[in-house]
């Protein structure tokens, strides 16, 4: 008997070193934080399919003949094949968010309301069901908000099909086997094609697997990380969208192919040098602050060479700028161009972390900086690095 009701959450994360590089064969380290995207699915007798975005006050609704009638051919899904969505497929499915009353302001969630459906037919065909998300992740801020999305709503959907061999009596939030991570990874990275158009597919990987990761060319290392960072987020709360900078980077290194491979080359390197650092533990204090001094000026060059490929903001650099008054060095997170920029926060500063959603800062300089960030109008958090990734959960009575 399969199961009628599942939730599953995925994590958001920061890329440490190699954002846009990793998408042409460069190496990336990447980190979850605790901060999630939850997708619920229960299935019903009706004749719709409801998506219900609970943040953004947005739900929609389709007849499951119309459904059909777009995309023919899942009577019978196939959820351990993971499929990529054709351009020509893509465009049939336009007519399901075009009487759906997108508002202008949120047009961006069509790509995601395209991916749901893709992912959904793919793996449960016509069943009716309401699936409901909802997201502690700032979406298009460099956070990965598109691949929680995506990983968390392929995990719920895998849980619930014949392809995933689950305990339904276990209770509370429960990991999935290795095998049925990669698969979920597999189609996580297909609903992230139809919304960034050519990820490397580093945000679904960390989102599915958690912890740190380095990454290169769909290659994954699992990090030991033997050096405890402490990141401040800074949200620029400039909106951007991936797959737009993405593509940019691409028709620069068109244009500057030698200048862009060699600026791709020392990312390369910027990210396996931090990686090394990561993994090495420090014997004493004096060792430890030096590791940090090594991150702190990796992640500087990295956000130089970030600019060089044109990803950088007016806002990231007010953000740069300011933390470096304090002898802070920052770089931006993700796809750039706004969104989210990283500070590393260094032990010798003495901070104090009282509680992982609403940090309480004792340090005298982090509570300066802060201020000072806030007070041009962006949002600074600090959030747990390198938890778990993506999770399941078949009891009805957890909340959390
Ligand atoms: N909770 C969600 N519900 C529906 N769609 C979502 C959700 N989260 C993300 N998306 C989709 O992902 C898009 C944002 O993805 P985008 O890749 O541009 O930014 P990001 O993933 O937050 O940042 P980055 O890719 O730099 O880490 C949204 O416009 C929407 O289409
Ligand atoms: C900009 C990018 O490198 C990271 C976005 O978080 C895109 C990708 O790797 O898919
Ligand atoms: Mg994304």
């Amino acid at each position: 008997m399969g199961k009628m009701e599942v939730r599953a959450r995925a994590p958001g994360k920061i890329i440490l070193a190699g954002e846009h590089a990793v998408v042409h064969g460069s190496t990336a380290v990447a980190a979850s934080i605790n901060l999630y995207t939850s997708v619920s699915i229960l299935f019903s007798h009706g004749d719709t399919l409801k998506l219900e975005l609970k943040d953004m006050e947005l739900e929609f609704s389709w007849p499951i003949g119309k459904i059909k009638e777009v995309l023919p051919g899942f009577d019978i899904p196939s959820p351990s094949t993971p499929l990529s969505c054709s351009s020509g497929t893509l465009k049939s499915m336009e007519p399901l968010y075009e009487g759906q009353n997108i508002p202008e302001a949120k047009i961006a969630l069509a790509s995601g309301v395209l991916a749901f459906m893709w992912l959904y037919t793919n793996t449960q065909g016509y069943k009716p069901a309401t699936v409901t998300v909802t997201s502690e992740l700032p979406l298009g801020a460099g956070l990965g908000s598109s691949a929680a999305f995506c990983v968390a709503l392929s995990g719920a959907l895998l849980a619930l099909s014949e392809s995933c061999e689950l305990d339904y009596s276990q209770q509370g939030w429960v990991a999935l086997r290795n095998s049925e991570l990669d698969l979920v990874n597999k189609w996580a990275f297909e609903g992230e094609k139809i919304i960034h158009g050519r990820p490397s597919g580093i945000d679904n990987t960390v989102s599915t697997y958690g912890n740190m990761i380095q990454f290169r060319s769909g290659e994954i290392t699992r990090l030991k990380a033997n050096t405890p960072l402490k990141m401040l987020i800074t949200n620029t709360k400039v909106g951007r969208n991936t797959k737009a900078l993405v593509a940019g980077v691409s028709e620069r290194t068109l244009r500057h192919p030698e200048a862009m491979a060699s600026v791709f080359k020392a990312v390369d390197s910027i990210s396996k040098d931090l990686s090394d650092i990561i993994q090495t533990p420090a014997l004493d204090d004096i060792a430890a602050t030096e590791k940090e001094e090594k991150v702190e000026e990796l992640m500087e060059m990295n956000q130089g060479l970030l600019q060089c490929m044109g990803v950088s903001h007016t806002t990231i650099e007010t953000v740069l700028h300011t933390t470096l008054k304090y002898k802070l060095r920052s770089k931006l997170t993700g796809a750039g161009g706004g969104g989210c920029v990283l500070t590393l926060l260094p032990t010798k500063l003495d901070v104090l972390f009282l509680d992982p959603y609403n940090s309480v800062l004792s340090s005298i300089v982090v509570d300066k900086v802060v201020a000072e960030l806030e007070s041009c109008g962006f949002q600074c958090f600090i959030a747990g690095i390198g938890g778990n990734g993506l999770e399941v959960c078949f009891d009805d009575n957890a909340q959390n």
